[in-house]
């Protein structure tokens, strides 16, 4: 059990300090709300929860790997921008790809 401790450790601390943590929290939250409002089925509830728990953790991953540049060294460098785009970059892919999956979802509840 000790081992969740440090894990919602991280939580809350990549709760307190990430911006774009908390913005993804909140969109999420959106988006669950508007699936208990249309009443989605229970395989849209899974191509949600899915995507969204991969967009949360890659960005809690990004964040781990920025500090860890951010240790090695905070000077202006090439090599850690490159790094740091690319683990960005993971991200951006799970929350465009969420972005599709969202639309494929909720357009047939719109209609
Ligand atoms: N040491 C550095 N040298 C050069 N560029 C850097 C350096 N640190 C950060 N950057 C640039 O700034 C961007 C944001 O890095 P930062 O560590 O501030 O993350 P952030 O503010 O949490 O942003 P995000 O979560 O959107 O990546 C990086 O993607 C990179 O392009």
């Amino acid at each position: 059990m000790l081992g969740f401790n440090h894990a919602f450790r991280g939580l809350l601390q990549m709760f307190r300090s990430e911006r774009n943590f908390k913005i993804h929290i909140l969109i999420f939250a959106f988006v669950a709300a508007l699936g208990i409002y249309f009443n989605i089925s229970f395989s849209d509830w899974t191509s949600i929860l899915l995507v969204s728990g991969l967009v949360l953790s890659l960005e809690v991953i990004n964040s781990a790997i920025e500090k860890v540049c951010d240790l090695y060294s905070t000077e202006k460098s090439e090599k850690i921008k490159n790094i740091k785009d690319i683990s960005a970059g993971a991200v951006l892919i799970a929350a465009l790809f969420a972005v599709v999956i969202g639309m494929m979802v909720f357009f047939p509840y719109f209609e």
